[in-house]
């Protein structure tokens, strides 16, 4: 397997009393799919968030491609606080896509995906239609580039957003529970385009979803986490049909139970 892009290395997260993360280590390889899977609470989002730069870590340290996230490297190769610049070159390695979508509701389907690549990374506006263009023809969304967000189905909107995030050629992708504020007639259409680029992309992909028939069809692996820490992880077939944990057995059987 290839060197990891991302490395938690004994990472803390601490909201007030609360400690959410508790010395996590976690790698993700370059082009891996993973999924994280585990109860409500467990920190599951928190893990995402920490990467996307939306909540700092209490302790120990975040690499992605490489480089520190959450910290900068000083001359002398010791690792010092951030700045605002080195925060943004980050950013410019992962995009994410979340729950409630998130598009700009002001702006046209194809403004929401041309902004920031013509902002942050400096595109013409005709370069930046073009990616754009392909990119909705991606995503099954090329009829509706002058609509607004409000004109569209949850599911098209999640389509756009995947789009947009795409529009900035993250090496890394993060999805936050993509499908769970769909209707359930929406869910196959956006699970489709997912599917699609954990197919033909060598993008590495982080997940956190609740479906657990399609995390095992997309994952390379499969993560088990549960009050902050990996309590097991492997390939979908070997969590799903065999876990040797008994809190993994617990946490699946329950749902299964629901279902
Ligand atoms: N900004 C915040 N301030 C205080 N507590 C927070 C904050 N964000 C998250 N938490 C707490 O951190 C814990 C982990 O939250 P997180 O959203 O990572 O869990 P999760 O595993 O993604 O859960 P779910 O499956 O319900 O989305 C929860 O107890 C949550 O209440």
């Amino acid at each position: 397997m290839s060197e990891p892009i991302i490395t938690f290395d004994d990472v803390s997260k601490r909201f007030g009393a609360v400690t959410v993360l508790d010395g996590l280590d976690f790698n993700v390889a370059e082009g891996e799919k993973v999924t994280i899977i585990g109860p409500s609470g467990s920190g599951k989002s928190t893990i995402l968030r920490i990467l996307m730069t939306l909540e700092p870590i209490s302790g120990g340290t975040v690499w992605v491609d490489g480089e520190p996230l959450w910290h900068e490297k000083a001359a002398d190769g010791s690792l010092k606080r951030p700045s605002e610049r080195h925060m943004r070159h980050m950013r410019t390695k992962l995009g994410m896509v979340f729950q409630s979508f998130n598009l700009f509701p002001h702006m046209s389907v194809l403004r929401n995906i041309t902004e920031a690549p013509v902002q942050v990374l400096k595109l013409s506006k005709a370069q930046a239609r073009e990616r754009a263009g392909d990119l909705l023809e991606m995503v099954g969304m090329s009829d509706h580039r002058d609509k607004f967000p409000n004109q569209l189905s949850g599911g098209q909107q999640q389509r756009v957003a995947i789009a947009r995030a795409l529009a900035m050629r993250p090496k890394i992708m993060l999805f936050d529970e993509p499908t769970s504020a769909l209707d359930p007639e929406l869910v196959g259409e956006v699970q489709e385009v997912i599917r699609r680029l954990a197919d033909a992309h060598d993008l590495t992909m982080l997940m956190v979803t609740h479906e657990m028939r399609f995390a095992r069809e997309i994952s390379d692996r499969i993560c088990f986490i549960d009050k902050g820490r990996i309590i097991e992880d492997g390939p979908p077939e070997a969590i799903f049909s065999d876990p040797r944990e008994e809190r993994t057995r617990e946490f699946l059987g329950a749902l299964l139970g629901e279902g």
